[in-house]
């Protein structure tokens, strides 16, 4: 017998000896019986308890594939002793659950990827229209559009004006056409705020088109590095993440250009497996017609255009089996009292004209820098004062508690909201610290739309594993994923299967059933159609049992999802043999 047998002998006989139980004894045994009961106890109060309860046979054993397939990239391209490339060639440590920027290509390769994409993810609560598309397509389609130039409020020369200069993009009927004599932007006798033709800027750009390209693209996105630099603070990455708005309006706000952007997001959403949006958009920056250097005087045309794509995606072939989408107006939250009131009187006209557009009414920008609810209460009571008059219902679908303060104004924007009738909230991020609120919410039927990635880039927390969803989820709070800015903060694109990825490998417990849920959910409180208050209720409780649209889409995506669950088991399931998991 060698030594280190005989030395584990020795220790076991020492320790009978002294009289230490073993795991196996019915003292410990009972113990672990209280234990293992106590947790599932605990368990039931999870908000997708009911979900679990009823898996069909086939969800259940996609899910018992899916943790084989999770386990075994935690231990492998997730495990930096199996596989340390990562860590060699970028001196950083890899592990399950890591930052996002850091995760997001090894992510793009795992298997449960894959799995991801394909699922049926219900509908999309919570985005921002500017913040969505494709930015490759659309620059490139931009730089073949008539017309559309390109100024800024100073020379582009030198990192700083590069990364920080007011730049616009336009149409310009009469911009003199390219000549050699025109100083170029990218120098020092640039005049600034002149108009130049963008495919002149572009190709003049150092490394030409594909140079500005590049350029552009960093102006409009948070980079891995810029998001990774928590200890800078919020608003250093708010005041950067604010100044690619007024940018991708500027080249989005342009009729040719944003009937091809919003055919471009409702098709990647199609595809990501999203079948319904509620999108959030502001409508402070001005939209301009085909061929019109002056802007639209009121929103009509913009919004008579974005329904006529909405609707041209849906009778595609494209978009067959796509529900549809919808708008939550957002003023921005910073305004005064003034451009508010005006603002939401131009929601209500739009209303009136577009009634099964728009759905719904929020107030959007950080929230520590822009006035609180409590602050904005003699213009909300006014705005619903004057619905009634106006003969319209525009429900709230308020953002609140996206901020690490603790109990400071901008934390109680949470209590506002659920007293002024949300119909749900946009991150809600600090609501686990408010437990009577937790439990008016759940009372009162109030989803939570969570934005994981986008916190973690605003740095509101460090990643995934530090992330309030699950405290709320084990709180039976309802709540769904959303991606927020999706091709701003680093997800690309405008889908959601990051967000999904990253809640499915860096919570233990949440496993298929609870991301089913979490995309059921998204479907149950989606705004499909107006419904006063007691009908929005009465729908949310009937669920698939209803018998309305809701109740009929509710039956779609668990149709959806089962068929995927068995795509899942016969794709996956011969190389991953879950008969011996319990
Ligand atoms: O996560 C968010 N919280 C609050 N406001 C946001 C968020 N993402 C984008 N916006 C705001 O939406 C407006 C565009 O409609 C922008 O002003 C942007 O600041």
């Amino acid at each position: 017998m060698n030594s280190a047998e005989d030395r584990a002998r020795k220790d076991e006989e020492w320790i009978e000896e002294e009289g230490v139980p073993s795991l196996g004894e019915p003292l410990i045994q009972k113990y672990l019986d209280g234990r293992d009961a106590l947790i599932e106890q605990e368990k039931r109060q999870r908000s997708d308890h009911a979900f679990r309860s009823t898996l069909s046979p086939m969800a259940a054993e996609a899910s018992a594939i899916i943790s084989a397939i999770r386990f075994e990239e935690q231990q492998t391209l997730w495990n930096r002793e199996y596989e340390d490339n990562l860590a060699k060639d970028e001196g950083i440590d890899i592990y399950p659950g890591m930052m996002f920027s850091l995760a997001k290509g090894r992510m793009e390769r795992s298997k449960l990827w894959q799995i991801v994409r394909k699922m049926p993810k219900g509908a999309l609560l919570h985005c921002h229209l500017g913040a969505m598309g494709d930015l490759d397509l659309l620059i490139r389609e931009a730089l073949k559009t008539e017309g559309l130039c390109f100024s800024s409020d100073v020379a582009l020369v030198g990192d700083e004006a590069g990364e920080k200069a007011n730049v616009r993009f336009q149409y310009q009927l009469d911009v003199k056409p390219p000549d050699d004599t025109q100083p170029s932007i990218w120098s020092d006798s640039y005049t600034p705020h002149t108009w130049l033709p963008l495919t002149t800027a572009a190709s003049t750009c150092g490394g030409g088109e594909e140079g500005f390209i590049n350029w552009f693209k960093a102006r409009v996105t948070i980079s891995p590095e810029h998001s990774l630099q928590h200890h800078l603070g919020i608003s250093e990455i708010w005041r950067k993440f604010t100044s690619c708005f007024p940018i991708m309006d500027s080249l989005l706000r342009y009729e040719p250009l944003y009937r091809i952007f919003i055919r471009n997001v409702l098709s990647q959403l199609h595809e990501d497996g999203i079948r319904w949006v509620d999108i959030r958009t502001d409508f402070t920056n001005p939209f301009r017609s085909t061929g019109c250097t002056e802007p639209d005087e009121d929103h009509e045309g913009m919004l008579g255009l974005l329904e006529d794509e909405i609707e041209k995606f849906n009778d595609s072939e494209e978009g067959k089996g796509f529900w549809g989408a919808r708008i939550i107006w957002s003023s921005i939250r910073r305004f005064d009292t003034r451009a508010i009131v005006e603002d939401m009187k131009n929601c209500i006209r739009m209303k009136q004209l577009f009634p099964e557009l728009i759905c719904g009414y929020d107030l959007v920008g950080q929230e520590e820098l822009g006035r609180p609810l409590a602050d904005l209460l003699p213009e909300l009571f006014w705005f619903k004062k004057r619905c009634m008059e106006e003969g319209v219902d525009i429900p709230f679908f308020f953002h609140a508690g996206e901020t690490l303060g603790t109990g400071d104004e901008v934390d109680e924007n949470l209590f506002d909201a659920v007293l002024l009738g949300t119909r749900r909230i946009g991150h809600g991020f600090s609501l686990y610290k408010h437990p009577l609120l937790v439990d008016m919410v759940k009372e009162k039927k109030i989803l939570i739309e969570s934005c994981p990635i986008s916190n973690e880039v605003l740095r509101l927390t460090s990643g995934i594993l530090s992330h309030p969803l699950p405290a709320l989820l084990a709180r039976g709070v309802p709540c769904s994923l959303c991606n927020d800015d999706p091709a701003m903060l680093g997800q690309g694109g405008s889908g959601m299967t990051h967000d999904f990825w990253q809640a499915l490998q860096g919570w233990e417990n949440l496993g298929l059933e609870g991301l089913a849920s979490l995309a059921e959910n998204s479907v149950r409180w989606a705004s499909f159609e107006d419904l006063s208050a007691r009908e929005w209720q009465g729908e949310l409780k009937e669920g698939a049992y209803g018998k309305g649209i809701r109740a009929k889409r509710m039956q779609e995506w668990a149709a959806e999802f089962e068929k995927w669950c068995g795509w899942v088991v016969e794709t996956f399931g011969p190389e991953h043999d879950v008969g011996t998991l319990d």
